[in-house]
């Protein structure tokens, strides 16, 4: 009787369904928050997201982040997405997370080229043809762009307005840096291959998000960039709020604007460029002051949806996951076979 008792307990909690997902190998949790049984508080919600991010004792194999879709608030776009980084500090944007959030907006809503809210800004989206047999492939525009450093919370080089292509006399590299938001901030360096594969990259990273240091008060995402060829470049990157990840989407893009800026003999404005990391590539396209506009970037890439994790809400707050229902999706392999494709 008991037995019977604990399944019918089980049945009649509403279980909160999660779904993995990833852009390029940076991996997140997305709830739809119309589907839970009741309103999460600000705190219940960055718990939420520490609990099941956690790589070690998380859900699961844990996640870079936590993707909260909603209602949007206001007309105009279909719905809204917020970015809870794995620390439990929030985002302004998360440009692999918007490809992610787009896919299942546009399946939910059968549309597929509309606009969803974020934090700072109501960004287009588009399905666009999949970069592989079985990868969903989506567009995301990503701004709005801004050099300055008090967007970026940034204090360098005695209260400077900007950071272009310059040293940082506070901190101890030779490397110079641009500093720029999409709107989320990124600091962004060219290196050689030596240097992009070293943890120096960490060491700038774990400094600069440490919550003492001068610089950033607020962290910063921290990138290597280096040029391949022509309109090809390899971006790695120092997530703030999460550490390393395969790759970061507005570090991508940021990295693309920096690369047409100071690279322009290899990387071209409006020009789709190829953009290598380590959890595999995406394309962006640069468009920078065309016709005296703002700039902005276009970010397409796989949104790759991986499997489905039902739990209660309430284990997952109390940090309990031994009741899970999992169902893989099967498009890990195929998203598997593309990256193989990429090192042919
Ligand atoms: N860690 C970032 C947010 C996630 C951005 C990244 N995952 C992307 O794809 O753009 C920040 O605190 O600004």
């Amino acid at each position: 009787m008991k037995i019977t008792w604990y399944f019918f307990a089980k049945m009649r909690v509403k279980q909160m369904k999660l779904l993995k997902v990833h852009g390029s190998g940076n991996d997140f949790y997305m709830l739809d928050a119309q589907t839970l049984e009741r309103q999460l508080t600000e705190t219940e919600i960055r718990q939420l997201a520490v609990n099941i991010c956690d790589r070690k004792n998380g859900l699961l194999d844990g996640a870079d982040g936590l993707l909260w879709v909603d209602r949007a608030d206001h007309v105009g776009p279909i719905g809204r997405m917020r970015v809870i980084n794995a620390d439990g500090s929030e985002a302004s944007m998360c440009g692999n997370g918007l490809r992610c959030v787009a896919r299942y907006l546009a399946q939910q809503n059968q549309t597929q080229s509309f606009a969803v809210q974020t934090m700072e800004a109501d960004l287009p989206v588009a399905k666009m043809p999949n970069l592989a047999p079985d990868v969903a492939t989506y567009q995301a525009h990503i701004a709005p762009v801004s050099f300055k450093a008090a967007d970026l919370k940034m204090h360098v080089n005695h209260e400077a307005e900007t950071l272009v292509d310059q040293a940082i006399d506070e901190l101890d590299s030779d490397l110079k840096f641009t500093a720029v938001a999409v709107p989320n901030p990124h600091l962004i360096a060219f290196v050689d291959q030596a240097t992009l594969e070293s943890d120096q990259l960490g060491e700038l990273g774990r400094y600069l998000n440490d919550g003492q240091n001068p610089i950033f008060p607020d962290g910063v995402n921290v990138s290597f960039v280096r040029v391949l060829g022509k309109n090809e470049i390899f971006v790695r990157t120092f997530e703030r709020g999460v550490g390393y990840t395969d790759a970061c989407g507005t570090a991508m893009s940021a990295s693309s604007l920096v690369s047409v800026l100071l690279h322009a003999d290899q990387v071209t404005n409006n020009t789709e460029i190829t953009v290598k990391n380590p959890g595999g590539m995406v394309k962006t396209k640069v468009h920078h002051q065309v016709a005296g506009g703002e700039d902005y970037i276009d970010l397409i890439g796989n949104a790759t949806f991986v499997r489905t994790v039902e739990l209660s809400l309430a284990d997952a707050l109390e940090h309990q996951f031994e009741n899970t229902v999992v169902v893989e999706t099967g498009e890990q392999t195929a998203y598997e076979a593309f990256v193989q494709s990429l090192t042919k």
